[in-house]
């Protein structure tokens, strides 16, 4: 599926390419009407369309105007910070399909495209989004161990606290699931609940990002735009992977979590916030606080209350109920019933040591849906689709001795590095092997490898590892 994103900031552009791009989709950016529509005489229509109100040259209603003529069986959803009345009713009798108010959250933009793609804009059944229940707009949190039980007493006492919350596991353990909960459960559940992925942003825009700019703050910024701090006034701000933070941001934002105020970039303008910040870390904070990563004042402020999200496999009673939930999503989906698991498959998934945790369980659900013949999911059918360990125990077994082969052609002919380009030719076939076993999915490759998003998009990147 095709979606172009024409916008003049640079910066919407990015993130909402790559959250699209993690859902699967792929993803052309244009900086003005102009461009998109020489794309569109070029290589036809995209099968969804996102444009900014505000640019340069034609403006994003001209655009919708020529698209009616030019393409008009495609959907435009049109951007902008301008809410007022003018606006969204411009773009809605000039034929967009739907308006997304600035800043938007990015799970709901992915969501509204899904929606869209699939024709189903409208449908409240949670199940209507793709491949994975994170652009769910309410996923439920499951949990019968014994540590989740009291993690839901904790979120059901903390909730209603105004307190700081540090939540800490492994990626894919469901912390933004714990995060949501205790906005949804908290008296500010009725306002903003608003997340920031600090890791998937350049760091040069992660400023502006969260307390916002002025018009001509920076090369770019041709129009005042509210930060996430503005957005979540009143509600919940998640600022996720925050040992990501560059240590500049880190002394700002310590002091406007003391002050509860702050400029916008560029700005003159005091702003007066009342916001509860949730920040999630799959990282040791601790540890950056020894290594000067990461300053121990904010950590401090963050860390009123830590809540520590076990991996999954020390939590082996939630396995069968999470599967049981992820293949009744998937059924729902599908429009099929939901497949059962015979009890030898969940002594098998049981047996499994997710490093991806509950998204690798979730995306291994999907597949069974998908893949598994028969309305009984048996222990083979876990086996297959978790990559049949015994073929990829004899296919390690020739891996290493051509590696040992070529270890030692390296140092007879004396090559320097060797251990640098071994691990970066390893980086590159590990990713590129799970992407294409994903279909491009970065978010899911990357749990399939039991790495972070943030991690593989880094290794993607050549010259880096
Ligand atoms: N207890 C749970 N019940 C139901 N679904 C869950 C649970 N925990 C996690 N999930 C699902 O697993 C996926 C990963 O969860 P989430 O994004 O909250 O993890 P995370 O710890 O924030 O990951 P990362 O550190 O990689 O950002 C999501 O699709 C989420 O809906």
């Amino acid at each position: 599926m095709n979606i172009w994103i024409v916008d003049d900031d640079r910066g919407v552009r990015f993130v909402l390419a790559t959250a699209l791009r993690d859902a699967g989709y792929r993803v052309a950016e244009f900086e003005h009407a102009a461009a998109a529509l020489a794309a569109l005489a070029r290589d036809g229509a995209p099968e969804l369309l996102f444009t900014d109100v505000r640019m340069p040259g034609d403006d994003g209603l001209a655009l919708l105007d020529k698209l009616k003529t030019r393409a008009p069986q495609l959907p435009v959803i049109v951007m902008s910070a301008y809410t007022d009345i003018a606006s969204t009713a411009g773009a809605f009798r000039g034929g967009a399909h739907e308006f997304l108010s600035k800043p938007f959250d990015l799970d709901d933009a992915v969501a509204l495209a899904a929606r869209t793609l699939a024709g189903r804009d409208g449908d409240e059944d949670p199940a209507a989004a793709p491949a994975t229940a994170a652009n769910d707009p309410e996923p439920l949190l499951v949990g019968a161990s014994p540590p989740m039980r009291e993690l839901f007493r904790a979120i059901g006492r903390l909730a209603q606290a105004p307190l700081s919350v540090l939540i800490t596991g492994e990626t894919g353990t469901g912390k933004e699931l714990v995060a949501r909960a205790l906005h949804r459960e908290s008296p500010r559940a009725a306002q903003p609940f608003v997340a920031l992925n600090t890791a998937a942003i350049p760091s040069e825009l992660l400023e502006s990002e969260l307390f916002g700019h002025e018009a001509g703050a920076f090369t770019g910024a041709h129009k005042r735009q509210p930060g996430r701090f503005e957005q979540a006034d009143r509600g919940t701000l998640f600022l996720d992977e925050i040992g990501d933070m560059p240590l500049p941001l880190q002394t700002r934002l310590l002091r406007v979590l003391a002050e509860n105020e702050f400029f916008r970039v560029g700005g003159r303008e005091l702003i007066r916030v009342d916001v509860r910040v949730v920040a999630a870390t799959h990282q040791d904070l601790d540890a950056l606080v020894v290594a000067g990563r990461f300053r121990a004042d904010l950590l401090h402020r963050l860390d009123v209350v830590r809540l520590r999200l076990p991996p999954l496999r020390e939590r082996l009673a939630d396995v069968a109920p999470l599967a049981e939930r992820f293949l009744a999503i998937a059924a729902r989906k599908f429009d099929a019933p939901a497949k059962r698991l015979a009890p030898a498959a969940i002594e098998r998934l049981r047996a499994h040591d997710w490093p991806g945790n509950v998204r690798e369980l979730e995306n291994l659900c999907w597949r069974l849906a998908a893949l598994a013949p028969g309305d009984n999911i048996r222990r083979d059918d876990i086996d297959a689709a978790l990559g049949h360990p015994r073929e990829s125990a004899a296919a390690s077994v020739g891996w290493d001795a051509q590696l040992t082969t070529w270890a030692r052609a390296q140092l007879d002919a004396g090559a320097a590095d060797i251990h640098a380009r071994a691990r970066d030719r390893l980086d590159q076939v590990l990713l590129q092997a799970a992407l294409e076993h994903t279909g491009g999915r970065r978010a899911a490759a990357a749990a399939r490898l039991g790495v972070g998003r943030n991690t593989l998009t880094r290794k993607l990147k050549p010259g880096t590892s």
